[in-house]
Formats: C-alpha cells, structure tokens, sequence
C-alpha cells in the first residue's frame, strides 16, 4: 500500500520511521510519504491560508496549494481521506475497507479547515472521503491520520507478525477485548484467575467470552449485537 500525507507538519510523522510501521517501510509493504503542503506554494512567505470570505475567526487553507499538491499525488484508484470532525466517525470497520485500497491521500488541515472547493473538485474525479476521529476538538488532520494510518496498516499481511493477534482484539468481534494476564501467578496478593492456569481451553475460551461481553455491557452497551443501530 503506497500512503501519502500532505501537511504543513511533515516531521509530525518522523513516528512512523519506528516500531512496526517503521520495519513494514522498510520491508517494502508499506511505501508511506510524507509531504510539505507548503512546498506547493510559489511566494516569499509561503502562504497557505487566508481569511474566511463571510467573516468569521480563524483561518482558512487556500485552495492553489492542495490543488497543486493533490494533482501531483493522486493516482486514479487514490482514495483522498480529509480528517475532519464533520465527518464521517473512524471505526474498525472503516479501517478494514481502508485497508484494502492500493493508494491512500491523506489532506491534513490546519486552522479552519480547506477551501470546501478543494473536496469539492477532486469529488468529481475520485473516492473522497471526510472522516473523524471522534467528538472532540484537535487543531488539524495530523493526530487524526496518523491513528488512522496505524490502525489501517497493521491489518495489511505481514505487517505485523502474528495475523492471529488481529482477531481477538477489541472490535474485532465487536465486542471489548477480555482483560488479559502473563506471569507472575500472584502478584500483591491478586491471583490470576484460575481458569487461565487450568490447560481447559474450552472453559477458557468461554471465561473470556464471557468477560468480553461484561465489559461491553458494562463500558460500551452500545456496541452489543442486540442494541439499535450495532
Ligand atoms: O476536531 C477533530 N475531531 C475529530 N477529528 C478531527 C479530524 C481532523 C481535524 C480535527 C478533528
């Protein structure tokens, strides 16, 4: 999978030079850029922003850079992913459909967002899509599409080693993962449960399916099978 991320912060995503990312890079299955929003711009100061037409605070990304920017990034099978807290809400599913794609252009805003003329125009040519993190505020796409490029490039093949790792997880299943334990036995006094230490694995498997759907109930009822709208 080839990812490209334009922004005014390219050295935000020096972060994915390491750990898994980072070995994936290297090994070729992920081609990851990052790019300078700012290296399409043409006078002294660099300019990517302006004051909103109608008034208002803020600053909005002037549509020349991106345009220039994305004419020189995108390929036709590209899907453009704008962060952006109107819209669409990141969940794993969506990073499972994203993750089959060839190309991903992420648009990293700042300030007030982009020219809306921007997604507008590149609509017309390719899959764009507008999507959130969640319901709060960040200062622009670049915390939201660096978890959005993590979240999608540990499901590619080989990314990371144990595919088997990526099934029992949360959200995998839909539910909350099961509350996990390694060694020592006892440690201050707390016990692991003895179920793990009993070698039966089918009453291990239904401990933590069990525990699994206490904890949805418990911290997310929203994501059981039977509530509207799961
Ligand atoms: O305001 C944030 N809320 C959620 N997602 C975002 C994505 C990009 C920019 C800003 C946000």
């Amino acid at each position: 999978m080839r990812v490209d991320i334009v922004t005014i912060f390219p050295t935000f995503f020096d972060v994915l030079d390491i750990s898994l990312i980072g070995k994936a890079r290297g090994s070729g299955l992920l081609d990851i850029r990052a790019h300078d929003l700012r290296d399409w711009t043409h006078d002294r100061h660099r300019t990517v922003d302006d004051t909103p037409y109608g008034g208002g605070a803020g600053m909005v990304m002037k549509p020349e850079p991106w345009g220039e920017a994305l004419d020189a990034l995108l390929t036709p099978e590209a899907v453009l992913i704008v962060p952006s807290p109107a819209g669409e809400v990141f969940t794993q599913p969506t990073a499972r459909e994203l993750s089959a794609e060839a190309h991903l252009v992420f648009a990293c805003g700042r300030y007030e967002g982009i020219d809306q003329r921007v997604i507008d125009h590149y609509a017309q040519s390719h899959r764009v899509r507008l999507i959130s993190l969640g319901d709060y505020v960040l200062n622009g796409g670049e915390v939201a599409a660096m978890a959005m490029v993590e979240a999608v490039s540990r499901l590619i093949p080989g990314v990371v080693g144990n595919p088997a790792s990526l099934v029992e997880e949360s959200h995998e299943d839909g539910l909350l993962e099961y509350p996990s334990y390694t060694k020592p036995a006892q440690w201050r006094g707390e016990d692991v449960p003895p179920v793990l230490l009993s070698g039966n694995h089918g009453a291990i498997a239904q401990w933590r399916r069990d525990r699994s759907l206490e904890r949805t109930e418990r911290v997310r009822p929203d994501l059981l099978p039977e509530a509207p709208g799961a």
